[in-house]
């Protein structure tokens, strides 16, 4: 049974080691940093990660597997047609018995995401739930299972690339109805399926498209896409989702673009998307099944500490209900107890620490369900799920070389965990922090970070404030440098992140030793 708690520490208190006070107000502290003056324009979202563009549990759904042809919702149905026998699971393998079930069996199982898709397969706050025995053996393997290539991309798209990013482009301009579509399909033939998503589905269906646009861009680039598909396997356990889901998505998924890309569909087109849908369902139930041996589904977090820092920005403190490990730079996602099924993406706003404690940094944005609830509602006492970490923002330990880190807004949180972690290591490299806020008040967290620079002397710290749109944060780092050596690592607003890129191209860095988060992610993770 869930535990109960008691009240711990401040979850940022960790990051104060020694050293000076600093100043309270952002606005008079007494330090050697440069107020910059940045204009800040709000860019629409899209770009992808410099690494990769894939990284972390999107939760977005890209997976499909189709068993039999899905009748219209309507009622109407299509002919059956032996086209998709190829998807058929024709065996499961056992699974070892062995893993963290001591540990599972006492989580409550209730999963909780940082970014807005509610998912398929979790009841409303899925009870205990699965047992190894039960699920660990789910894995299903497909008669045409596709092996994952190791390779890396290959010049020319493939003949299966070709076809599958023809339909994208023929469905991209309905792609609300494809969705709507498939929703409907899925939920007429599998209605036992309806639960286990969110009362509202429109977060939903955009995130589906955007990981089948994901998961069909990166098609000829297997270990991103591996990665990706992997880490969207492992998220999915939180929703409950089983290897016997899949088939039932591929099937609705097929049904869907075959009828609104049917001016270009054909068997060959059917059978590419097939194969990848094969191929991307074999990945995440395996991704799912392995995790599944050394890590719950999900954990329960009681909140410590929750702490107001502006009108709109809330620094809380949760202690899981059991270890919770992760790195410096990632994030997990979370569900409150008043939005069963709506998770959000927040990073880790600390290294980890001693005594297992997590602190997220949440801004309340307007509409925003999740974020609302976190900053204005919750409580010490509250409980909250937490989905596994997720995303690859992280610190290379195996090099000397300096971290050059833009920060901007609540964007700040992990850039401070990777400070704690280098601070932590031992292994002392020059790290800047350029921390981006539209005014001195938003520089909410500027305190604990001058606190971290005088103790320890190879961080800097400078607050960019835009206030009178005379530079960006991004434009700052020209006003520094030179930045040969170092690794840059970007977080905040999906247009910072954008604009980011390009400036730290322009001062030479390059796009191999630039990090950040997927802006995808990001748009979902904003409310
Ligand atoms: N809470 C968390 O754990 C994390 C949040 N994020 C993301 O960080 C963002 C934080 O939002 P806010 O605090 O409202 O930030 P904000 O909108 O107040 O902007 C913060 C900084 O970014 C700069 N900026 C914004 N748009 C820009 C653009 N197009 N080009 C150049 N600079 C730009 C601003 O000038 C400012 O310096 C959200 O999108 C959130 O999803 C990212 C990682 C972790």
């Amino acid at each position: 049974m869930w535990p109960h708690w008691s009240t711990g520490t401040n979850g940022e208190s960790k990051a104060v080691r020694g050293g000076k006070q600093a100043t309270s107000d952002p606005g008079s502290a007494q330090i050697d940093r440069k107020m910059l003056e940045a204009r800040h324009t709000m860019d629409a979202p899209t770009t992808t990660s410099a690494g990769n563009g894939t990284s972390g549990d999107s939760d977005g759904s890209g997976w499909f597997t189709p068993r039999t042809q899905p009748p219209s919702p309507g009622g109407g149905s299509k002919p059956e047609g032996n086209r998709l026998a190829a998807f058929r699971p024709v065996s499961r393998p056992q699974e070892p018995q062995s893993g963290p079930q001591q540990d599972r069996d006492e989580a409550p199982q209730d999963p909780i995401p940082a970014t807005e898709a509610p998912h398929p397969s979790a009841p409303a706050h899925p009870r205990p739930g699965p047992r190894e025995d039960e699920h660990g053996s789910e894995r299903s393997v497909f008669e045409a299972r596709v092996p994952v290539q190791r390779a890396t991309r290959t010049p020319e798209p493939s003949p299966d690339a070709v076809l599958i990013r023809r339909t994208m482009a023929e469905v991209g301009p309905v792609a609300d109805k494809v969705t709507s579509y498939f929703y409907a399909l899925l939920f007429v033939q599998h209605p036992e399926l309806r639960p286990m998503f969110p009362p509202a589905m429109d977060a939903q269906r955009d995130r589906l498209l955007k990981a089948l646009l994901t998961a069909a861009e990166h098609i000829d680039n297997a270990p991103v896409l591996v990665d990706y598909l992997q880490n969207l396997g492992r998220g999915h356990r939180k929703y409950g989702t089983q290897a016997e889901h899949y088939p039932a998505v591929g099937e609705c998924l097929i049904g869907a673009l075959s009828r609104y890309a049917q001016a270009i569909w054909d068997d060959e087109t059917e059978a590419a998307w097939v194969r990848a849908y094969t191929t991307i369902s074999q990945v995440m139930i395996d991704a799912a099944a392995a995790d599944e041996l050394r890590s719950p589904p999900w954990w329960m977090a009681e909140v410590v500490s929750h702490e107001l820092r502006t009108a709109d920005i809330a620094v809380l403190t949760v202690r899981p209900n059991q270890p919770y490990p992760f790195l410096a730079g990632q994030y997990a996602s979370v569900e409150t107890p008043w939005w069963p099924r709506i998770w959000r993406h927040y990073s880790f706003a600390s290294a980890p620490r001693s005594d297992g404690l997590l602190s997220f940094h949440v801004k309340a944005i307007s509409a925003g369900w999740v974020s609302n609830a976190l900053v204005h509602r919750a409580r010490p006492g509250d409980v909250i799920r937490l989905g596994p970490p997720a995303g690859a923002m992280t610190v290379d330990h195996t090099t000397d070389s300096g971290l050059l880190c833009l920060g901007g807004g609540t964007g700040i949180a992990p850039i401070k965990a990777m400070v704690e972690d280098v601070a932590e290591h031992g292994r002392h490299r020059p790290v800047e922090v350029f921390y981006g806020a539209r005014s001195n008040r938003d520089l909410y967290d500027i305190d604990t970070l001058l606190r971290l620079r005088q103790s320890n002397p190879w961080l800097e710290v400078r607050p960019v404030v835009d206030k009178h749109g005379l530079l960006q944060l991004p434009d700052a780092i020209r006003e520094y440098g030179p930045w040969n050596g170092y690794d840059a690592y970007l977080s905040g607003p999906p247009g910072m992140i954008r604009s980011g890129v390009d400036a730290l191209k322009g001062v030479g860095i390059p796009l191999e030793r630039i990090r950040h988060d997927s802006v995808e992610e990001l748009v979902a993770a904003v409310d």
